[in-house]
């Protein structure tokens, strides 16, 4: 290939290139200024007081289980992580080692539109041997909700809700952002109420990762 030919297809690759980086970079800014002002503005719109009686609910219960499908579950298992360096005893549903749940006990189930089966069927299940079951959902009047002892509305996009309304990010990704949030106030709270110094948590913390 001739040399000036060679040249100015380079020229013109990095000019092509240069172009979509600063598109990418100019995107990439855009994007995290969006999901900091969605979860800014969903926790403003939070009712605080709902989430008394999931804390009194954590405080009381003999065990706690947790539950929740996808993205949703990975919140809720960082959420049960931090109540296990609480000192409380804790599951997740699903794991190998989970026992059965009993009169006592307490399910904290998440659901975005509170149609999950596998999570509708662990409520029913709870309830039906005398555990409490709180939800936190998009949809009060979704069956999971309808079910619940307690219900947390987080007022986020439901997963399948593509209007742009409330979210402009795929799927159920506000809400499933938002949990983690809301559970780490929820743990911060009953940290403080603990009295437990850190130094203690951190015995509780894996030491064989
Ligand atoms: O992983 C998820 C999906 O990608 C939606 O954004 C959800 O967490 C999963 O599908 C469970 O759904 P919900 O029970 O409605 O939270």
């Amino acid at each position: 290939m001739d040399k000036e030919i060679i040249i100015d297809s380079i020229h013109n690759q990095s000019i092509t290139n240069a172009t979509e980086d600063q598109q990418l970079f100019w995107d990439l800014g855009t994007n995290l200024d969006t999901i900091i002002k969605e979860n800014t503005s969903l926790a403003q719109r939070i009712d605080l007081q709902q989430l008394f009686p999931l804390i009194y609910g954590i405080q009381e219960a003999k065990t706690i289980f947790v539950a929740a499908s996808g993205r949703s579950g990975f919140a809720m298992r960082s959420a049960a992580m931090r109540l296990m360096h609480l000192g409380l005893n804790v599951y997740f549903v699903g794991e190998t080692i989970t026992p059965a749940i009993t009169a006592g006990d307490l399910l904290i189930v998440s659901s975005g539109s509170g149609t999950t089966s596998s999570i509708i069927k662990a409520a029913e299940k709870s309830l039906s041997v005398g555990a409490k079951v709180v939800a936190l959902t998009t949809n009060t009047d979704s069956i999971l909700a309808k079910l619940a002892s307690h219900v947390v509305l987080v007022p986020a996009a439901e997963k399948q809700d593509h209007s742009n309304r409330i979210s402009a990010q795929y799927a159920g990704s506000l809400f499933e952002q938002f949990l983690l949030l809301l559970l780490d106030a929820v743990f911060q709270s009953l940290w403080k109420l603990s009295a437990k110094p850190a130094e203690e948590l951190w015995k509780k913390h894996t030491n064989l990762e």
